[in-house]
């Protein structure tokens, strides 16, 4: 028997009230236990899938199906309250669901173990990194307990230091979860990295140009990184990804 996927796009195209084509004829499935990183030149339409999944865009042709889940989103910028502490932040999802205190003090304690944040649940944005603002960030997604979790380019303004922690517990917390996974990056090594399998687009308006399995196992050690299989994968996702840029836009 068939799973049903978290999330598909069916022939999805979304043209914008402008007249921009962002995607042209989409077709992708995201099944449980998937984690797929999307790659591809600048303005190929990477986000706009992301918002199509969330619900925030609606295709213009085709469909967006989201199996019925809770869903997770993380975006560029950790976007906290900064008069709140990062309890305060992370409870906030719940708090506007109606969830009564008690509980969802305790899962946003929870949410916030998991990512090593537990020193730091009394601070305020501003005494944090900008590491520890995307953990509070991811925590904060936690909570709602996702089975369909976005990543909106996350890691893309951290050192690569950090970036790579943060590469390897996000691994972490999808081997423990088994949630669907969507990762935006420009990043070939992060992709790689935190994927069972990378699509590449081209635009624009943006098409799927491969996708690729990545076969190792979870969870992953950073160490992989300097494996020659993962050159060798790593270097497949690069030359897609070259050829998806030489590409002449429609
Ligand atoms: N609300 C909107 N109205 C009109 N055009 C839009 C809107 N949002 C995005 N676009 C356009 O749609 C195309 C796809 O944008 P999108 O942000 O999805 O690309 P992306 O692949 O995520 O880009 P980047 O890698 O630079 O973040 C771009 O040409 C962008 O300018």
């Amino acid at each position: 028997m068939s799973i049903d996927p978290a999330l598909a796009f069916r022939g999805t195209s979304l043209t914008f009230a402008n007249g921009t084509r962002a995607l042209h004829d989409v077709d992708l499935e995201v099944r449980p236990g998937e984690f797929v990183s999307l790659v591809g030149p600048s303005g190929c339409g990477k986000s706009t899938m992301l918002r199509l999944a969330a619900g925030f865009e609606t295709a213009t042709d085709g469909s967006v199906e989201v199996g019925a889940g809770r869903l997770g989103y993380v975006f560029q910028e950790a976007t906290l309250l900064p008069w709140r502490t990062v309890a305060r932040n992370v409870e906030l999802p719940a708090e506007l669901a109606g969830v009564p205190k008690a509980e969802r003090r305790e899962a946003a304690r929870d949410a916030i173990e998991r990512v090593g944040l537990a020193a730091f649940a009394k601070h305020r944005p501003s005494q944090l990194s900008g590491g520890m603002r995307m953990r509070a960030s991811i925590a904060r997604a936690l909570t709602m307990r996702p089975e369909l979790f976005l990543f909106d380019e996350p890691f893309g303004a951290l050192d690569e230091i950090t970036r790579q922690h943060l590469n390897a517990e996000v691994g972490n917390l999808f081997a423990r979860d088994g949630f669907a996974g969507v990762f935006v990056t420009h990043s070939v090594p992060e992709s790689v990295f935190m994927s069972t399998r990378v699509v590449v687009l081209r635009g624009q308006p943006g098409e799927v140009a491969a996708d690729l399995p990545v076969p190792f196992p979870f969870p992953r050690d950073p160490e992989l990184r300097y494996t020659a299989e993962f050159a060798a994968l790593a270097s497949e996702v690069s030359a897609a990804l070259r050829g998806a840029e030489q590409e002449v836009p429609a």
